[in-house]
């Protein structure tokens, strides 16, 4: 190429002019042969550049998208989806409305060819928890891309990295082998609502026709980050309580000093739940247990004092209520009735005038009475295809963990259906619900060759 743009440039030259012609010709024959070959790069690296920027504009463009909560613009996020979904060939796409035109659900089908084996379904929730713009270093929903391929937005590993990354899985796989059809069909769910527990959302699908007429016989669902070399998988949460404990006591003069104050029955009780908490932890410094195996009970809020003007309190009066917020989380080793007689009798007796009150955010046991897990050895044979199917592409599994967060996954061990958590992010910080989440750009494009493997060998076993 080079060659003969260089005799073509030769050719028009004028010999009158040769000599100071000659001298600026070579400057822009040089240059030429400089953007011949910078504009063939693309091609003879295999299009990954190419291939690279397309995959995560889309996913920038995907976290530009205001999901967060508490106004989640859900039917953006849907159509975007939805159209994304559409420049694939042979995928199907459908929007469910179960509760609000505001709380829509997308499905995407890639129909199988043997419509009687159980079909497996991918999720990913559309929705995130708020950030504070003002507290990170670019705005949270910009996702921008840094000079060192991080990606920073809200959203960028909880959890639409894999929103994409299940898109682009299944656009490279049909790209590559346009016949490609799979055994078992394959779903994928765009479900709003998770970050506030799924009941507008997860759990209003999996009561719904459309879900049983899809027969699921495998869920895959979002997991977390790993900040080694090892891919990160879980086969069970931990279950969230909302608690909200509440004192009241005798109200006074703020310079008395008098027993049964709602204040100290309230502080009593937040030292005795402060030292359960400790001895959990140390199970864990102590390397005991996993986070996720044990009960965390954080305190998330505070309400009491007599207000005054602007957020101010009246400072010389003791109130007669006071309350506490925990966010508490069960392993689905730990005996629910168990932890609710402990803070009956010891987080907020009625002795001291305490009362409370728990928000159990989804089901703690499946239909048959059974804690919330999805074996991973041989009795489960989807864990050997999935961990098979990992190891193919390249990558190295953990020892399956509980997750020490909440996922929509509970909605489907309920009904007994075999569930994972997984998102392939590797060598990277945790950052969900932080400031400054980010993906980086690379770790990205990774996972979508895991979810190719994962895909191909899901959805062709047949066993
Ligand atoms: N994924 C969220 C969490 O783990 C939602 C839990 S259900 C309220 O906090
Ligand atoms: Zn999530
Ligand atoms: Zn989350």
């Amino acid at each position: 190429m080079c060659k003969s743009s260089y005799r073509l440039y030769v050719s028009q030259t004028k010999p009158a002019m040769v000599k100071p012609i000659w001298h600026n010709q070579s400057f822009f024959l040089l240059s030429t042969c400089a953007l011949i070959f910078i504009s063939l790069l693309p091609l003879t690296t295999q299009q990954t550049p190419e291939t690279a920027e397309t995959s995560i504009t889309r996913f920038q463009q995907y976290l530009r998208i205001k999901t967060a909560h508490p106004n989640p613009d859900y039917s953006t996020a849907v159509s975007f989806l939805n159209v994304l979904a559409k420049s694939i060939p042979n995928l199907i796409t459908k929007t469910l409305y179960l509760t609000t035109p505001q709380k829509p659900l997308l499905l995407v089908t890639f129909l199988g060819s043997n419509p009687n084996l159980p079909s497996i379904l991918f999720n990913s929730h559309l929705d995130s928890v708020p950030a504070e713009p003002s507290k990170w270093v670019h705005p949270p929903f910009s996702a921008i891309k840094t000079d060192d391929g991080k990606i920073f937005a809200r959203g960028a590993q909880d959890d639409k990295c894999i929103a994409i990354q299940y898109l682009e899985a299944l656009r490279n796989i049909i790209k590559r082998d346009p016949e490609f059809k799979p055994i078992r069909t394959l779903h994928i769910c765009y479900v709003p609502d998770e970050e506030i527990g799924g009941f507008d959302g997860m759990q209003k699908f999996v009561e719904s026709k459309e879900f049983k007429e899809m027969n699921v016989g495998f869920f895959l669902d979002e997991g977390q980050a790993s900040i080694n070399n090892k891919y990160r998988v879980f086969y069970a949460d931990r279950s969230p309580w909302n608690l909200v404990i509440k004192a009241v006591g005798k109200p006074g003069h703020g310079s008395k000093m008098f027993d049964d104050t709602a204040m100290e029955n309230l502080m009593k009780s937040i030292e005795v739940v402060s030292r359960f908490r400790e001895n959990q932890f140390d199970l864990v410094k102590t390397g005991v247990l996993a986070n996720s195996e044990v009960v965390s009970a954080n305190p998330v809020y505070l309400k009491a004092g007599t207000p005054s003007k602007n957020g101010n309190f009246v400072m010389n009066m003791q109130p007669s209520e006071a309350e506490v917020g925990y966010d508490v989380r069960l392993p689905p080793t730990v005996d629910p009735d168990l932890l609710k007689k402990r803070i009956a009798e010891e987080w907020a007796p009625k002795t001291r005038n305490m009362s409370y009150h728990i928000v159990e955010k989804g089901p703690l046991r499946d239909y048959m009475g059974r804690p919330l897990m999805t074996a991973t050895n041989d009795s489960n044979p989807w864990w050997n295809v999935f961990k098979d199917a990992v190891e193919a592409c390249g990558g190295e599994l953990e020892k399956p963990e509980i997750l020490s967060s909440t996922t929509d996954a509970r909605y489907m061990r309920q009904l007994g259906i075999p569930t994972f958590g997984f998102s392939p992010m590797k060598n990277t910080q945790i950052l969900l619900h932080d400031h400054n989440e980010y993906l980086e750009d690379n770790v990205f494009l990774e996972g979508i060759k895991v979810y190719e493997s994962i895909i191909k060998s899901l959805s062709s076993f047949e066993g």
